[in-house]
């Protein structure tokens, strides 16, 4: 009987479906494992098309499997090949897909494959790929389908894609743009004769018919090189995967197969994955004694033999101390007591506590003249982080040598470890850091203390097993992974004008909470007492309280030099970028550049205390010029970071919902482009498509913590209106399973009681911190498929270390959540003993490309992000 007919026969309804999942390392395949889990109700597991239990040569047993892949197969029911970057006819792209196509008789089991998976099955099958004369990346378009088979049903179909590359099947439709008849068009073609086509797209000229899906004429494969699992695709795609699966029934039903259990062989683990390509065992990878590690003060590298410390004894450290150098902090309760902020401004707590001359971590929200919040959802609190003299611990972590510290008050390296996984370290910290006790007062702030600090983009790239690039010889090393144990804060709610002033130092701390309010109360006092006309008129960027003799003198344009990319160098990569793109390799590359101001070191900062001033001058007019939801302030070691980032990287509350506001789509304010053009621009189908796949790139990061049913996007691609841009931003949420509250994205800042993150079971509270994890470095930094994309940046930004610049900043907090940045609109400077006379401050900036940008456009846009911030190096 001819598979046409067996699938008009009604599917029998079966316990759930085991698929799996053949992963290309493309940064969607969570959705479409979530989207096939809740259409089918199945159970998908999830295999890299690289795992080297099924390399030629692999030793399986060793690595807990004692099968072949095709034995393997026998467990599930039918396979997913997924969607990933490069080429069908590269063997290393599509890696364990190739064997699908092999199967004959009793190893037959359905298929379908998805983008790359369906370019892989096309080549086995006699077809060529070629490219796209005009890549088709986040666009969606209407299908032509024929309304058969797995498409039976289906009405229109808008469906997004993300190629580059395409099928040829030489059909007439392909060759002279033309078919004789109508059904012509689902004919097979003499080059291709098992190839039956089932859709074409029409969509865009250049690109004449494209195939979009076929069926095998005799074998159970499907295929589709569209995303039904897009957010932007419409509910036909969910439509098109049950019918798949109604298909994929009858022919096993027909042929009688029963998938076979065996023991399964789960995911391995990047570490895993490393033994197993280096063919070692795990302990012979994760015990090295000998490391290059950093002394302390100077910072230089030297070799020395290293303990190991396990995660319990280092939690146990920074909670209780020891009798000699590390006080005992073990944060049991919170201290808190509440009182109003008036017009009191954050610089004025700043100021209250000395914080301009010391070292210190704030995380402030820009805010309107009336000091309500600049934005509902993202600029509610602001969070300042008091660092104790001699007291306050730090932890370091450094990629190169996987080498993670405990410093003490006094910089002093206290202990250090080489890690495996230095998250595994840090979430045991978190667990221990849990006060055991509820507040001592009613605070509904979303920071109680915890690790302040910031995560780098090379921290990042190793989440993803991306080697990130070497540091320079003349580059200072600065940590990649920096958290300072804050016990002191000081938080505004910038909405209900209120602050709460907390400690978790120790039980004994209360005398101190008191003593800081009454500090606070009377600045309050001081400020209403002197007379400002009401509502306070926003600062005029350029007022005489920016004029200040010390940043004159600093930021003579005489003797700062501003070296920007050069438009020539950075249009050249940005076309590279294209090129790589156009060969199916990624599907959107944000490219960024370091950019530097270097200024003659300030004569009058002689001391630490006013090398802290300048920089936090330096920030205060960073901040009243560029006000943004995430600024952030952080002088800590031997770095100064300013930051006016508009943009979430995620946020996660006691019961462990997660909000992710990632933004892509920018359009500078230059003189004669009005607010309608703007809204013009970021409506087009570039910019859309720029943020739609970041927004599946989320969706995938997300859904790969919390499940299929779990994450939503509450908001699709907004405009906000920033200082000096416009930009595009969208909302994804997580919600772990039984938790209820789901949130709009004005909601989100909303504050939660404190017993809300005892309500939560352990596993779902944490599901916010892995998520956290999970989607280093940001994805709206990287582009997507995130790896590749990442590999290729690398490469092409030379092999240069993006630094603190493209990572994450902010807090994880110890009674469950954390909020974090991305590091974009920032200056830093790093203290080293190399440059004596310059103080050097690098600002990264970029944006992503995609085959639509346009070079000397791409320029404009990473020029218009960094002026935001050099905005505060002008005179
Ligand atoms: C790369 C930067 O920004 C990123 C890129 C954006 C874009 O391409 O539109 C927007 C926001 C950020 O995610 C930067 O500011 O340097
Ligand atoms: N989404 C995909 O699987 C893309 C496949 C292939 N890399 C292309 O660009 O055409």
């Amino acid at each position: 009987m001819a598979i046409k007919d067996l699938e008009s026969i009604p599917a029998p309804s079966v316990i759930p479906p085991r698929i799996l999942y053949l992963d290309a390392y493309d940064s969607f395949s969570n959705n479409i494992i979530a989207q096939v889990e809740i259409c089918l109700n199945a159970k998908v597991s999830k295999l890299y098309i690289d795992d080297p239990r099924f390399q030629p040569g692999a030793k399986p047993a060793l690595l807990g499997t004692s099968h072949s892949f095709h034995e393997y197969l026998k467990q599930f029911d039918a396979v997913i090949a997924g969607p990933g970057p490069g080429t069908a006819i590269d063997d290393k792209d599509v890696g364990l897909m190739k064997e699908l196509w092999k199967l004959q008789d009793a190893d037959l089991l359905p298929v379908f494959g998805i983008c790359l998976g369906f370019q892989s099955m096309a080549v086995a099958f006699g077809a060529d790929i070629e490219t796209l004369k005009e890549p088709k990346h986040g666009l969606v378009s209407e299908i032509l389908h024929k309304g058969r088979s797995i498409f039976i049903g289906v009405n229109q179909l808008l469906a997004t894609q993300y190629h580059s590359l395409q099928v040829n099947i030489e059909h007439p439709i392909q060759i002279k743009r033309a078919v004789r008849y109508p059904g012509e068009l689902w004919c097979s073609t003499g080059k291709c004769p098992d190839i039956e086509p089932l859709a074409w797209d029409f969509d865009n000229r250049t690109n004449g018919a494209v195939l979009m899906a076929f069926k095998h004429a005799q074998k159970p494969f499907w295929g589709v090189q569209f995303h039904p699992e897009s957010i932007c695709t419409n509910d036909e795609g969910k439509h098109m995967i049950q019918n798949w699966w109604k298909c994929a029934q009858t022919w096993i039903t027909k042929h009688a197969i029963k998938s076979t259990p065996i023991s399964a062989t789960v995911p391995l683990s990047v570490l895993e994955y490393q033994c197993a390509l280096s063919c070692k065992h795990i302990s012979e990878v994760t015990q090295p004694l000998v490391a290059s590690v950093r002394g302390t003060q100077s910072d230089t590298i030297f070799r020395k033999t290293v303990s190991t410390l396990d995660p319990e004894r280092l939690a146990k450290l920074i909670r209780n101390g020891d009798s000699h150098s590390l006080p005992n902090l073990p944060p049991d309760v919170v201290h808190c007591a509440t009182t109003g902020s008036g017009r009191l401004a954050v610089a004025d707590v700043c100021n209250v506590f000395n914080i301009p001359r010391s070292e210190a971590i704030i995380l402030e929200s820009g805010l309107q003249a009336d000091l309500l919040p600049l934005k509902v959802g993202t600029g509610r609190y602001s969070i300042i982080g008091l660092v104790i003299p001699r007291e306050t611990l730090r932890l370091h972590y450094y990629t190169d040598t996987k080498l993670l510290q405990l410093r003490d008050g006094n910089n002093s390296v206290y202990t250090e470890t080489l890690v495996d996984n230095v998250w595994s370290y840090i979430k045991t910290v978190m667990k221990h850091l849990k006060p055991k006790r509820e507040p001592s007062g009613p605070t509904f702030a979303p920071f109680w203390g915890g690790l302040m600090g910031y995560v780098s983009y090379e921290a990042g790239l190793e989440q993803i097993n991306v080697l990130p690039a070497a540091y320079r010889e003349n580059e200072s090393a600065v940590p990649d992974i920096c958290f300072a144990y804050i016990t002191r804060t000081i938080v505004f709610d910038h909405q209900v004008k209120k602050i709460y002033v907390q400690s978790i130092r120790c039980p004994d701390d209360k005398p101190w909470v008191s003593g800081a309010v009454e500090r606070i109360y009377e600045a309050v006092g001081y400020k209403s007492a002197v007379p400002t006309p009401s509502p306070m008129p926003r600062p005029n960027p350029f007022d005489s309280m920016l004029k200040d003799p010390v940043i004159d003198t600093y930021l003579d344009p005489n003797k700062t030099l501003i070296a920007v990319a050069d438009r020539a160098g950075y249009s050249c990569k940005v076309s590279k970028c294209q090129n790589i793109i156009s060969k199916g390799h990624s599907y959107e590359l944000c490219l960024t550049t370091t950019n530097e101001i270097r200024a003659p070191k300030s004569s009058s900062a002689d001391s630490p205390s006013s090398t802290n001033e300048l920089s936090w001058k330096l920030y205060s007019r960073l901040v009243k010029q560029n006000p943004a939801p995430f600024s952030a302030y952080i002088r800590l070691h031997n770095l100064h970071i300013l930051s006016s980032s508009p943009e979430r990287y995620i946020s996660w509350d006691r019961n462990g919902s997660a909000q992710c506001r990632p933004i892509k789509g920018t359009v500078r304010k230059l003189p004669g482009v009005t607010q309608s053009d703007a809204l013009a621009i970021l409506s087009s189908p570039k910019e859309r498509a720029e943020n739609l796949m970041i927004v599946d790139l989320v969706r995938h990061q997300l859904h790969g913590v919390y499940g299929a049913g779990n994450v939503r996007v509450t908001q699709l691609m907004n405009i906000e209106e920033y200082e000096t841009l416009w930009q595009l931003v969208s909302v994804i949420d997580a919600v772990p399973p039984g938790v209820q509250k789901a949130r709009t994205p004005d909601e989100w800042e909303e504050p939660a009681d404190y017993v809300s993150g005892r309500k939560a079971s352990p596993e779902t509270s944490s599901l916010g911190f892995e998520a956290f994890v999970q989607s280093l470095p940001p994805g709206s930094m990287t582009g997507a498929p995130k790896k590749r994309s990442c590999e290729i940046l690398k490469d092409l930004e030379g092999e240069k270390r993006r630094g603190v610049y493209s990572g994450v900043l902010g807090y994880l907090d110890v009674g469950g959540g954390g909020d974090f940045s991305v590091v974009i609109r920032t200056a830093v400077k790093i203290d080293s003993g190399d440059n004596e006379k310059e103080d050097v401050w690098r600002i990264g900036a970029g944006g992503a490309v995609t085959a639509q940008s346009i070079p000397e456009a791409e320029y404009e846009e990473m020029c218009g992000k960094f002026s935001s911030t050099a905005r505060a190096f002008n005179r």
